[in-house]
C-alpha cells in the first residue's frame, strides 16, 4: 500500500525516454531472482563453511547496495556478523576465516578490485560476483569461484537481484543460510504481484512520484529491512532521478536528526517531503513513533507518504520496498523529462579526479 499527504495524484503518466531499458530491466526483478537461484546452485569451487567468524563484502555504489542486502539478511538469519566494506580498505578483522563477498557488476571498480586483493593476500575464502572485467581475471588466477551476472542487464543498479541472490544461495550451501531457498522464493512471488502493479500507468509509484513532485525526498525506514531499503530508495532517486534525496533510519533519527526539524519550518515544508517504508519486522514500538512523527513533522515538511511492503518473509518484504522505491525513481525520472540511464555528473568526477 502506498498513501500518504501532499499535493498532486494519479493520472496519465508521461514514460518518457529510457536509453538503457531500465525501467524493463527494474520491473523483471522477478524473474531476475529466479534465475539467480540456478546461478547460486552452480557455482563450483565454493570454500568450506567450516569456521567462518564473519563474513565482509566489498561493493561500491549499486554493488554496495548488494552488500547491504547482505549484512540485513545476516544481522536477521545468519549466525555470523556480515559487514560491508565501501571503499578501497578491508577492516582490520579480515583473516583466514572470513568470507569475502566481491561484487561489482562490470568487475572494474577501482575500490573493490584493491580490496579484493588486501582480502586474497589475507588469506581469506573467497566468491566473486561479476560479469567479467578484472574481477574475473583475478578470481581465475586465485582459483576464486565466481557468480557469473548474466549479460543483458543493462546496468549495476538495475541487477540487484542478479548479484544479491548467488552468495545467498552459497551461503546456504556453505551451512550459513538454511532456509535461504523458501525465503527467495517467497520474494520471487512477492515481486510477481508487485511487478503487475507496477506496470500499470495508474501505479502507486506514479501517483508517488506525482505527489513527490520537485521536492526533496527524505526517507525512513526501520531496522535492517528499513534501513536498506530507504538507502536504496535514495540513492536510486540520486542516480534514475538525478536528484537530491535522503535517507535515514529509526529509531536513530528520532534521537537526533528528528530534533532538528520545526526550525526554519517555513524553509523545509517548501523543499521537503517524507516517505515513512513500514514492513512486518519492524519493532512494535517503531510503530507508535511511526504515528509520532507523522504529528511532529506535519506542519514542517510538504507531505508524508508511507509505502508498506508486503511478502511473506523479511527478504521479500525487503526487496518489494526496493522495486517499489526503484519504480518511483524512475517515474520521478520520466515526469521530469529526465533519461535515467547516463550519469554525466559521476562520469565528470571520475574524469577530473583522474587527470
Ligand atoms: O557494479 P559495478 O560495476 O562495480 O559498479 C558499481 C557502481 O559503480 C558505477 O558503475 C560507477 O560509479 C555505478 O554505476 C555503480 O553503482
Amino acid at each position: 500500500m502506498v498513501g500518504g499527504t501532499g499535493e498532486g495524484g494519479t493520472g496519465p503518466t508521461r514514460r518518457g525516454i529510457d536509453t538503457l531499458g531500465l525501467r524493463e530491466a527494474t520491473l523483471g526483478l522477478a524473474d531476475q531472482v529466479a534465475d539467480a537461484v540456478a546461478v547460486g546452485e552452480a557455482v563450483d569451487g565454493l570454500p568450506a563453511g567450516e569456521d567462518v567468524a564473519n563474513v565482509l563484502v566489498l561493493g561500491m555504489g549499486a554493488a554496495g547496495a548488494v552488500g547491504d542486502v547482505l549484512e540485513a539478511v545476516g544481522e536477521l538469519f545468519l549466525p555470523v556478523p556480515v559487514v560491508v566494506a565501501k571503499g578501497y580498505d578491508a577492516p582490520s578483522f579480515l583473516g583466514s576465516d572470513t568470507l569475502v563477498v566481491a561484487v561489482s557488476h562490470s568487475g572494474d571498480t577501482e575500490e573493490v578490485l584493491v580490496a579484493a586483493e588486501e582480502a586474497q593476500q589475507a588469506g581469506a575464502r573467497m566468491l566473486a560476483v561479476t560479469s567479467g572485467g578484472r574481477l574475473a581475471e583475478l578470481a581465475g588466477e586465485w582459483g576464486v569461484p565466481v557468480a557469473p551476472v548474466p549479460d543483458g542487464l543493462v546496468a549495476s543498479r538495475a541487477a540487484l537481484g542478479a548479484m544479491a541472490v548467488p552468495p545467498l544461495v552459497c551461503l546456504e550451501r556453505m551451512g550459513l543460510f538454511p532456509g535461504a531457498h523458501g525465503w527467495i522464493q517467497a520474494a520471487v512471488d512477492q515481486l510477481r504481484v508487485r511487478a503487475d502493479e507496477l506496470s500499470s500507468d495508474r501505479s502507486s509509484a506514479v501517483a508517488l512520484a506525482r505527489r513527490l513532485g520537485r521536492s526533496l525526498p527524505i526517507v525512513y525506514g526501520s531496522g535492517a529491512v528499513g534501513r536498506v531499503a530507504a538507502t536504496r530508495w535514495k540513492t536510486q532517486v540520486n542516480e534514475n532521478a538525478k536528484s537530491p534525496a535522503f535517507a535515514n533510519v529509526l529509531p536513530e533519527a528520532g534521537h537526533n536528526e528528528v530534533v532538528g526539524w520545526g526550525q526554519n519550518g517555513d524553509l523545509t515544508r517548501q523543499v521537503f517531503q517524507m516517505v515513512f517504508l513500514r514492513h512486518d519486522e519492524e519493532h512494535p514500538q517503531q510503530a507508535r513513533r511511526f504515528a509520532a512523527l507523522e504529528t511532529v513533522l506535519d506542519e514542517v515538511v510538504g507531505g508524508i507518504h508511507t509505502v508498506e511492503a508486503a511478502g511473506e518473509g523479511a527478504l521479500a518484504q525487503l526487496l518489494d520496498l526496493c522495486l517499489v522505491g526503484d519504480a518511483v525513481s524512475l517515474e520521478l525520472a520520466a515526469q521530469e523529462g529526465v533519461d535515467p540511464g547516463p550519469t554525466p555528473v559521476r562520469d565528470d568526477l571520475a574524469r577530473l579526479a583522474d587527470t
